[in-house]
């Protein structure tokens, strides 16, 4: 990576509100290339909320988000599906998968969206399958899997098309130690060699512990955690969230 990288993803001044609520209030953050940054925070501070604006999922009901200096606001419906589908992966904590295909049909649905055949696709989903330990249950129905099963599915899916960005909220709550290992290894392995820029919602203190970065959020307010070097300046942060 060159030492001043341009930033894939940027959020600026970015408020979610529900009504009368303020759950996300002025979020300003960035994620480089190749880096793994965690949020974490207590449940309610706006963490989702605050994930599915980065992803484009939700519109910010104030400030912006960019990728690769494009506005999303800027962008038509399609522009933004196709970003959505071609250059994000996502692992959200309401599964999302198709109970009804098998396990590997949906780790391999993204690049079928592509247009990619179905024998390549599975072929491409297999090895990322078979590290997260769900090789033997390629040929098996989503709705036939236990939910900590179906949480790596869903990581399977949300990598298997090396995205430019993987959004994953809570992506290990429903596993075991080594599950989660494994899950985390996928990351920082697509992050290292890749330069995939890796956005972990977590409030799981060993996976945030290995992230380059971390955010933490309290009461809808984002701020770097402490001592965490700014992509900006390269300082450490003086204080965490206030
Ligand atoms: N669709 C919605 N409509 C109304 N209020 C919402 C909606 N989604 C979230 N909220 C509220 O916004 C606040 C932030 O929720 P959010 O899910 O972003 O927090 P979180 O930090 O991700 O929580 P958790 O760790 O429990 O998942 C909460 O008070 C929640 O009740």
């Amino acid at each position: 990576m060159s030492p001043n990288p341009a930033p894939v993803l940027r959020a600026k001044g970015v408020d979610v509100r529900y009504g009368a609520q303020l759950a996300v209030q002025g979020a300003d953050l960035t994620l480089l290339p190749g880096e793994v940054v965690a949020v974490t925070g207590s449940s309610g501070s706006g963490k989702s909320s605050l994930l599915h604006c980065l992803a484009g999922v939700l519109a910010p009901s104030a400030g912006s988000v960019s990728f690769e200096g494009r506005e999303y606001g800027a962008l038509g419906d399609e522009e933004l599906s196709a970003l959505r589908r071609e250059r994000f992966g996502y692992v959200f904590q309401h599964g999302e998968l198709l109970p009804e295909l098998t396990v590997e049909e949906n780790a391999s649905l993204p690049l079928r969206l592509a247009g990619q055949r179905k024998g390549p696709a599975h072929r491409a989903a297999t090895p990322v399958l078979e590290r997260l330990g769900m090789g033997e249950f390629a040929e098996r129905r989503v709705s036939q899997l236990s939910g900590g099963q179906a949480q790596r599915v869903a990581v399977a899916r949300a990598l298997v098309h090396q995205p430019a960005v993987v959004f994953a909220d809570e992506p290990t709550g429903a596993l075991d130690s080594v599950n989660a290992a494994a899950v985390l290894d996928e990351f920082l392995t697509l992050a290292r060699d890749r330069g995939t820029a890796v956005l972990l919602v977590t409030h799981d203190e060993g996976v945030a512990s290995h992230a380059d970065r971390r955010y933490v959020m309290r009461d809808g307010r984002i701020s770097l955690g402490r001592g965490v070097p700014s992509p900006a300046t390269g300082e450490p942060a003086s204080r965490s969230a206030s």
